[in-house]
């Protein structure tokens, strides 16, 4: 892990800019990455926050569907619920309802977490198909194009929640891990496999979330507590997007514009 983090934060005065913001950013990462390798690796998260981003992406009506190089993107997800693809609480139901079902992206390049598995079965499923489709070697880790990150109110990010088991597995590139909090299973990417990628951003909405997100950027580093603070990319570079979510960040940007942090390990 790099020394210093830069943390860029770009703040939308609402939902909607926030969701276009977000577009136009896995749009243009995806691109770039196509430009650069032929091919796009984007792992996204689930949760309520994407949804939006992902109908701007869906939409014909707008510009993101017909710049999206969606016959060189592969899809993947950070973390999903240990439930089947078709329960109101699966992440790829959310995706694929928002998003799949609209866009010509083939399915074989649709790298689902099997969540009706046993935790632990659908893990090791996932470590597989990461291995395979990335081709790794050895203890090669994933190096995936773009992680799109949501937080918590209470500071977890992926399926890395306060005070869980998979918060301190290193080893492992995708780990079954069970949230007392909610009394569920849940599969997610670890954060030395999320920090690995070439890109990493949050996406986080509500003034209701403004506190601990200026207690996760800006205050003392306690990962247990809050495991968004785990997230520190080896690139050194963090990139938040923001609607109110932003309010007690400093430097202030009175509603719209962006600013800087620079976090010292
Ligand atoms: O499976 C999930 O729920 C997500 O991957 C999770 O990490 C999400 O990003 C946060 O819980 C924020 O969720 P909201 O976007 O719903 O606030």
């Amino acid at each position: 892990m790099t020394r210093k983090l830069r943390i860029n934060y770009y703040v939308e005065h609402d939902r909607e800019a926030l969701a276009r913001r977000t577009a136009q950013y896995l749009v243009e990462m995806a691109a770039e990455a196509v430009d650069a390798r032929g091919q796009a690796r984007i792992a996204v998260s689930g949760g309520s926050t994407p949804k939006a981003a992902f109908q701007l992406l869906a939409d014909p009506h707008q510009h993101f569907r017909a710049a999206m190089p969606w016959d060189r993107l592969d899809l993947y997800w950070v973390d999903e619920r240990c439930v089947g693809p078709d329960d109101a609480d699966s992440n790829y139901r959310m995706t694929r309802e928002a998003l799949l079902s609209h866009v010509p992206l083939p399915p074989d390049q649709v790298h689902r977490m099997e969540g009706e598995l046993d935790p632990e079965a659908a893990a090791a499923r996932y470590e597989s198909e990461l291995r395979n489709s990335f081709r790794l070697e050895g203890a090669e880790s994933p190096r995936f194009d773009l992680v799109s990150l949501g937080m918590g109110d209470d500071g977890h990010t992926a399926s890395l929640f306060p005070y869980t088991t998979a918060i301190h597995e290193m080893s492992r590139l995708v780990t079954a891990n069970h949230v007392p909090q909610k009394d569920t299973w849940r599969i997610t990417l670890t954060w030395p496999v999320i920090n690995h990628a070439s890109s990493v951003f949050f996406e986080i909405a509500g003034e209701d979330k403004a506190e601990r997100v200026r207690d996760v950027f800006m205050g003392p580093r306690d990962p247990e507590r809050l495991p968004s603070q785990l997230i520190w990319p080896a690139s050194g570079i963090l990139t938040l997007f923001l609607d109110k979510a932003a309010a007690a960040l400093l430097p202030a940007t009175n509603g719209e514009g962006c600013g800087v942090l620079e976090r010292e390990r």
